[in-house]
């Protein structure tokens, strides 16, 4: 007699890939105060060495962060026929499963929104109807707060990099055409995953951030690992009241290579789901990404061909999310 055994939620997407499983939780995470006096010192430090911070005492009010969360739930709590009206995402949007459009795919669903109102998507204007004023405004001032705290943090970077003019790094986020967007990403519980004799199963398969700058917000469970230089990855510990800082491959090449993008990816989870909200701040489309004058030592040689930050991204969403983008822009050693 043949046994047919039930199908699993994760029989439908045999494409989602698993993983060795890392156990190793990292405490090493470096923490910065942004009130602390040394802050601008810390900043460059952990930029230098991991690309990638917490950030403690940030002055956004927890009401924002809670109402945010709250909303956004409400979202992903609604039946699937009714979220998906709100896709596919163009990139903006709702989506499932699908991360971009080349391919990938992970153990998540999200909206990916523009950070400028005006740009909303009509898809998600029809799914929010009556409750789309709420939901806005619950963005809308989360975004406010979080963008005022990313300024503060880049200007004390270029400060603590001895940029000048010191807003150089901050003036093409604070721009009013600058190309940011904003991500909630939802990763629910697999229970399936138990049986998956110990491989993990990637949410959010590992990349690096094509922006200047992304500053997450999760709740307080965990997934999120980053890559460090000795090539391991590592757990960070989640933390519902701070935020996490991550360099994007724009500000790798606005220093020259002195603070590195980070890679990171996001693991499920059998029990727990874990909520996150990402600020990705980056420049405007014209925007020349070049390494910045004041940062070049005499003599020193960019490591980047020129390119407009609307050329990045173009290249970056026709890959494949692991690739490493920055390839293609980077001068050969021979310096063609
Ligand atoms: C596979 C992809 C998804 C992505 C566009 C891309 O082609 C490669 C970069 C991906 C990424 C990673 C960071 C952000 O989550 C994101 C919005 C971005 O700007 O670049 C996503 C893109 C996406 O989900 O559309
Ligand atoms: O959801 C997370 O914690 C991280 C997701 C991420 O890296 C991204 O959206 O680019
Ligand atoms: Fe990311």
């Amino acid at each position: 007699m043949v046994v047919h055994s039930q199908p699993t939620a994760l029989d439908h997407c045999s494409l989602i890939k698993t993983c060795k499983p890392t156990t190793s939780v990292f405490n090493g995470i470096p923490v910065v105060n942004l009130r602390d006096p040394e802050a601008k010192t810390l900043i460059v430090k952990a930029c230098e060495e991991y690309g990638f911070f917490k950030l403690v005492n940030h002055g956004v009010p927890m009401e924002f962060i809670t109402r945010l969360e709250t909303e956004a739930l409400k979202f992903f709590n609604f039946p699937q026929s009714y979220k998906d009206k709100a896709g596919p995402p163009d990139p903006f949007g709702y989506g499932c499963k699908m991360i971009g459009s080349n391919g990938d795919m992970g153990w998540i669903e999200y909206l990916l929104l523009n950070t400028n109102p005006q740009i909303t998507s009509q898809k998600t204007h029809t799914v929010f109807r009556e409750n789309r004023e709420i939901f806005r405004s619950a963005v809308d001032d989360y975004i406010q707060a979080v963008k005022r705290m990313t300024f503060e943090v880049v200007e004390l970077m270029a400060d603590g990099l001895k940029i000048e003019p010191r807003d150089a790094l901050s003036r093409p986020l604070r721009d009013e055409k600058s190309d940011s967007c904003f991500r909630l990403n939802h990763y629910p519980p697999c229970p399936e995953l138990q049986a998956l004799s110990g491989r993990n199963l990637i949410g959010f398969g590992e990349h690096t951030d094509p922006q200047i700058i992304s500053v997450l917000r999760s709740n307080n469970t965990s997934g999120l690992q980053i890559f460090l230089k000795d090539k391991t990855w590592v757990s960070v510990p989640p933390d519902h009241a701070s935020f996490f800082i991550n360099v994007g491959d724009a500000l790798q090449v606005m220093t020259n290579g002195r603070l590195r993008s980070v890679r990171h990816r996001v693991l499920a989870d059998s029990v727990s789901s874990r909520l996150s909200m990402i600020y990705f701040g980056g420049p405007p489309l014209n925007e020349k990404i070049v390494p910045l004058a004041s940062l070049m030592a005499k003599g020193e040689e960019s490591l980047y061909k020129e390119f407009t930050w609307w050329e990045y991204k173009t290249s970056a969403y026709k890959s494949r999310l692991g690739d490493y983008r920055l390839g293609l822009f980077e001068k050969t050693a021979s310096g063609l």
